[in-house]
């Protein structure tokens, strides 16, 4: 792993990004989204920093992490009360998606200066399908990107090569010449499984760990540190 002025330099046709911590700071879509569902099925609401740690895995470990109180729980049947909350959060964060998020400093010049070079872009994320059109385009970010895949997009999410290697069939790029931007374990895992080389950014969500941890090429600060560092192979 390298940071910094020592990035290495890759030779890329694709960029592929997550979402929500990655382009996005949704957190605050998300916690009051989170509340709101609390509220309504009678439960305490939570801080702000547990949201942050349950985000990752999609919504319906969300949901599940939401009301064991525990970021371990990730697996076992949907019960009555899962079902309700999930219909509830759906609810509350159409409303909220894209009314308090922000893209991160450096986002929009740095997918710009991706696009000038002619490189295909896309945005891998676990986040529902429904979700990501409305926040892209309240969050100005829309027209960037020639393929989305979301976490109903098809059978298995991140940390599954799946939707990775799917992308990367759309872009028609090879996973070697797509360089994957996260900000996850589950974005490191799926990036490499799938055989793309990985950046990761240290201020997004990583359920309560630290990035700089995790197997990738490079911990960059910002989006805009892309561009100078790749190589174009040529648009396919
Ligand atoms: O919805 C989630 O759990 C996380 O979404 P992400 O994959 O864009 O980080
Ligand atoms: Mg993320």
């Amino acid at each position: 792993m390298t940071t910094g002025t020592t990035l290495p330099h890759l030779e890329a046709r694709a960029v592929l990004f997550d979402l929500d911590g990655t382009l996005v700071d949704t957190l605050p879509d998300l916690h009051v989204a989170v509340c709101a569902t609390l509220t309504e099925i009678g439960r305490p609401i939570v801080t702000q920093e547990t949201t942050r740690a349950y985000i990752g895995k999609g919504l319906r470990v969300l949901i599940r992490r939401l009301l064991a109180g525990s970021l371990a729980a990730t697996d076992g049947e949907d019960t009555p009360q899962h079902v309700q909350a999930l219909a509830a959060f759906r609810t509350h964060y159409a409303r909220e998606n894209g009314c308090h998020s922000h893209p991160y400093p450096g986002v929009v010049d740095g997918l710009r200066a991706l696009k000038a070079r002619g490189l295909a872009l896309g945005v891998v994320t676990n986040k529902p399908d429904v979700f990501i059109a409305p926040l892209l385009e309240k969050t100005g970010l829309s027209g960037f990107f020639d393929v989305l895949v979301g976490g109903d997009t098809l059978p298995r999410i991140k940390p599954d090569p799946m939707p990775v290697v799917w992308a990367c069939g759309r872009l028609g790029a090879l996973p070697k010449e797509t360089l994957f931007v996260g900000d996850s374990l589950n974005d490191a895992l799926a990036a490499r499984a799938a055989g793309c080389p990985v950046f990761l950014l240290p201020y997004g969500y990583n359920e309560d760990q630290d990035v700089r941890h995790l197997d990738c090429d490079a911990i960059i600060a910002a989006i805009s540190d892309i561009e100078p560092h790749l190589r174009t192979v040529g648009r396919p």
